[in-house]
């Protein structure tokens, strides 16, 4: 294969179809100069994963590898250009990019067997938007999660609710994160509000369990919101970051963790926080990763949003910038949940 005809990995749309497919170079010169933003859109958005996006350059300069000629080395000024341009926008997509769509269905204490083979079946044949687009996650309460997790179609995954703060033993009623672990549950929602209101958990408590839960290898759902009150008084962001910060003192790294933005006074009430209202507290979340972590913490942690979503409210939502999903509640029980779940074609 001579320079001339070096290859890369793009993106292509054929309707709702993404794709990936080998291009001529002229090809390739084409798209970049021409469809740079269609480029940008499905490689980064639909497809372009941090890995994917690795791909698009090992792949284009593995295009001069495969040369058998020594002329074929001489790899002129427009092939560096090119290069230099791919590893550009791959930083470009590092940075912005690769939070996937996040998709949490919290059943909190609802549900008899029927109910959950009832919305089990609903899951099942709903028509839903591939997982390159969206990760779902589905939380029943313990006593159902092995039977969900046999019946639900494998690309969506469950949580527990909840788990013990530390190693198990003599603490009756409570689960620990290893049996969730030995289960093969991936996924567990912790500090939500209504443990931290009803069962008294503290920042520091949560930040614990976030810590055990992770060393034990389970991925976290973190959930942190203001009351009423504290929206009142005008301390938003002072609270969900002192939540934070405490989750954060204890971890050593956000990269299995997706903190969900609950505010309270909108969990269970039908009052949706506004997409602006969201987008402000999203983004200050973020910029406060970025001030006290990092910036790629900042930019890779996906900040979910919770309380009252439902089909007629989602799209908005998920159209701001810095919302990359929702942990829903009520709706998750019924069918409008498959239309949350494809909110994430917003994006
Ligand atoms: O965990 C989910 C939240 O508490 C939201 O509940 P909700 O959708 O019923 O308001």
């Amino acid at each position: 294969m001579s320079p001339t005809t070096s290859i890369a990995l793009v993106a292509r749309s054929q309707g709702n179809i993404y794709t990936l497919s080998f291009v001529p170079k002229s090809h390739l010169f084409y798209c970049y100069a021409s469809d740079q933003q269609a480029i940008a859109k499905e490689a980064g958005r639909r497809i372009g994963t941090v890995r994917e996006q690795a791909c698009t350059l090992i792949f284009f300069i593995g295009g001069h590898k495969d040369a058998s000629t020594v002329s074929a080395w001489a790899v002129s000024v427009i092939d560096f250009a090119f290069i230099f341009l791919f590893v550009c926008k791959s930083c470009f997509f590092l940075s912005e990019m690769g939070r996937k769509f996040f998709v949490g269905g919290n059943w909190k204490c609802n549900g008899t067997t029927e109910d959950v083979k009832k919305i089990v079946a609903t899951l099942n044949a709903g028509e839903l938007p591939s997982t390159d687009i969206v990760e779902v996650v589905v939380s029943p309460p313990f006593v159902f999660l092995t039977t969900v997790k046999s019946e639900l179609r494998p690309e969506i995954q469950v949580a527990a609710q909840n788990c013990w703060v530390k190693k198990g033993g003599a603490f009756t009623g409570e689960v620990s994160a290893e049996m969730l672990a030995n289960l093969g549950v991936p996924w567990v929602i912790l500090g939500h509000s209504e443990r931290r209101a009803l069962l008294s958990e503290t920042n520091e408590f949560v930040g614990d369990k976030v810590a055990y839960a992770l060393s034990q290898g389970l991925k976290v759902i973190a959930c942190v919101g203001e009351t009423l009150e504290q929206r009142e008084a005008g301390t938003t962001m002072e609270v969900v970051a002192a939540q934070t910060k405490a989750i954060a003192d204890k971890i050593s790294s956000w990269d299995n963790v997706v903190l969900a933005y609950e505010p309270v006074w909108a969990i269970g009430t039908g009052k949706v926080a506004s997409p602006a209202q969201a987008q402000e507290v999203h983004a200050g979340l973020r910029k406060w990763f970025e001030e006290n972590i990092s910036a790629e913490v900042s930019a890779t942690t996906r900040i979910i949003y919770g309380g009252s979503v439902s089909g007629s409210n989602c799209k908005e939502l998920a159209g701001q910038p810095d919302v990359d999903g929702f942990l829903v509640g009520g709706a998750s029980l019924k069918p409008e949940f498959i239309d949350i779940i494809k909110a994430a074609e917003v994006k």
